[in-house]
């Protein structure tokens, strides 16, 4: 446990974690998201997806996390990535976003690395699909095989489950102590 005398200090990755592993995490951004500085503004805020790596990097070197970052608009590019990638990597966040509905193939890749991934997305994507008539509603690829999912959080769906899958890989076995790490 850490010694909070000194009261908080954000640059202190250590203090809300449970672990010191500098993990490696894969941030794979899927088709359209290139695009994203002209996409709707309501929904992806006007930045670039350069910007976005750069906040998601920034995030992850505040808790001690290398993230490794690919944008691409073709399935087998990210499939390649995936294998090359994979033995070097801790983790993965995919924001599969054309493939959300489709990218059967890619899922694999990640299920067969054996390694967790988490599916995030910037808008909520079944907001509204409750009131879909019955049989109407898309199947969602990526959830089937993944760690878990966040979405509706915009760019801070990408740092609220790189959060998530530290503390994860921290505490493989959920150990069940409830513990944050020292937080002053
Ligand atoms: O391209 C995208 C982006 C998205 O994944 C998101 O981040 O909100 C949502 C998907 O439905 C859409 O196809």
């Amino acid at each position: 446990m850490s010694d909070c005398s000194a009261g908080y200090d954000p640059t202190r990755w250590s203090s809300i974690r449970t672990g010191e592993t500098r993990y490696r995490i894969g941030v794979i951004d899927g088709p359209n998201m290139s695009n994203m500085h002209r996409r709707d503004r309501s929904i992806y805020g006007g930045a670039s997806i350069g910007d976005l790596q750069g906040f998601v990097q920034s995030f992850g070197e505040s808790i001690g996390v290398e993230t490794v970052h690919l944008v691409s608009n073709h399935e087998g590019d990210i499939i390649e990535w995936i294998h090359e990638n994979a033995d070097d990597l801790d983790g993965f966040l995919i924001n599969p976003a054309g493939l959300t509905f489709t990218g059967e193939p890619t899922k694999w890749a990640l299920a067969d690395s054996n390694k967790p991934y988490i599916e995030v997305h910037f808008r909520n994507v079944v907001a509204g699909k409750a009131m879909a008539p019955l049989g109407e509603e898309r199947r969602f690829v990526f959830t089937t095989a993944a760690k878990g999912e966040v979405m509706g959080f915009a760019q801070y769906s990408y740092t609220s489950a790189l959060l998530a899958l530290v503390w994860v890989l921290d505490d493989p076995d959920l150990s069940g102590e409830l513990s944050l790490g020292q937080i002053c």
